[in-house]
């Protein structure tokens, strides 16, 4: 990765300023009256948490959580994996090389919006197999199983990997029943949608960069999913397109915290009271950077459409329903090809007002 090749070259209206704009007013949201309650907890400081992740997914789209049960020392484990594993030669690493057939693996030439982003990662599914679709044609109901794979090396990786997995789906559960919450909801009005859950876990890595400002380690994107849960190292690069004027804020790494985000599958079951926000990564010359996003996802035959509970006359359905797994199948695809047009986004079921 040391001459600039023009894959990895943004538009010039993409590329990113050095200028770091730091989101100082991204919400912190401290979880211990939630995870710490055996049932009969301090409601009121409970109350309050809820209050503060509708005010958060409303304003931002994005919060930070702190105190959110996740051991250190998993989160530790699952970064010394990845720091290992991406530190082995590409042809090991190609060894579980991820391809069309293959969903889960080693990846290294990932598209976002056409043009390759400035990264390496290693995907895992949290069920294993999961059913998928076969093909994003609507007629067509035939499904697949997709299967982890996992590298001999580094030895205690895989192990390392679903620890950790276990943790974060917890902490997503946990999550989806609280925005459940300030939604008006009953706590665990969406959690069936994640029975058979097409969620994965992601191990990011950001080379070091030589052109920092043509290319970004994830080019700007929305996360179609219900929920993103990312852990971080200090580096930072994770940049949000604030919803008050547009701009490209960084998000300041807080140690030991996730970084939580809404995804158009909340979007569209909030009837966009909750908006799933632009996001990107940036890379920079001297450091390399690691995260771990977890995507929250239904099961493939989840259909995705504003919750009965909050439509009424005054607030009529925003989007006509859409077929999760079809939504998967058609992005997944596009992952793979350089095509001429943007992937699949949520507006083509967007109904006008
Ligand atoms: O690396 C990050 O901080 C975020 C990556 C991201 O947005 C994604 O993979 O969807
Ligand atoms: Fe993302």
């Amino acid at each position: 990765m040391g001459e600039v090749d023009p894959a990895f070259v943004l538009e010039p209206e993409h590329r990113p300023k050095l200028s770091i704009t730091e989101a100082k007013s991204i919400p912190v949201i401290d979880l211990s009256p939630v995870v710490n309650s055996s049932g009969d907890g301090d409601t009121k400081a409970a109350a309050a948490v809820v209050r503060e992740i509708g005010k958060a997914c409303e304003e931002w789209g994005f919060f930070q959580v702190i105190n959110h049960g996740i051991p250190l020392e998993k989160r530790e484990k699952a970064f010394a994996a990845s720091a290992d594993f991406f530190a082995q030669s590409l042809e090991e690493k190609r060894k579980v090389k991820r391809d069309e057939s293959l969903s889960c693996g080693y990846y290294d030439t990932e598209l976002t919006k056409n043009v390759r982003d400035w990264k390496e990662v290693f995907d895992f599914q949290l069920q294993d197999p999961t059913i998928v679709y076969a093909s994003p044609d609507p007629d067509d109901k035939k499904v697949i199983q997709w299967n982890n794979q996992w590298p001999q090396n580094p030895p205690h990786f895989r192990e390392a990997c679903e620890e950790y997995s276990r943790e974060v789906e917890k902490l997503s559960f946990r999550l989806t029943e609280l925005i459940a919450l300030s939604l008006g909801l009953p706590a665990k009005r969406l959690n069936e949608h994640f029975n058979d859950q097409t969620s994965f876990l992601r191990l990011n890595h950001y080379p070091p960069c030589p052109f920092p400002e043509l290319a970004l380690g994830v080019g700007r994107h929305k996360d179609g999913g219900a929920l993103t849960v990312v852990a971080e190292d200090q580096v930072g690069g994770l940049e949000v397109k604030r919803k008050s004027d547009g701009e490209w804020v960084r998000i300041k790494p807080t140690p030991n915290a996730y970084i939580i985000n809404v995804g158009d599958t909340m979007q569209v079951w909030s009837n966009e009271r909750y908006q799933s926000v632009e996001h990107r990564a940036m890379v920079n010359s001297e450091k390399e950077r690691f995260s771990i996003p977890f995507f929250f996802h239904p099961a493939h035959y989840t259909v995705v459409k504003p919750l009965e509970e909050l439509i009424d006359e005054q607030n009529p359905p925003k989007y006509k329903p859409f077929s999760w797994g079809k939504f998967l199948a058609h992005r997944k695809l596009t992952n793979y090809k350089k095509l001429n047009v943007e992937n699949l986004q949520i507006s083509q079921f967007r109904i006008q007002d």
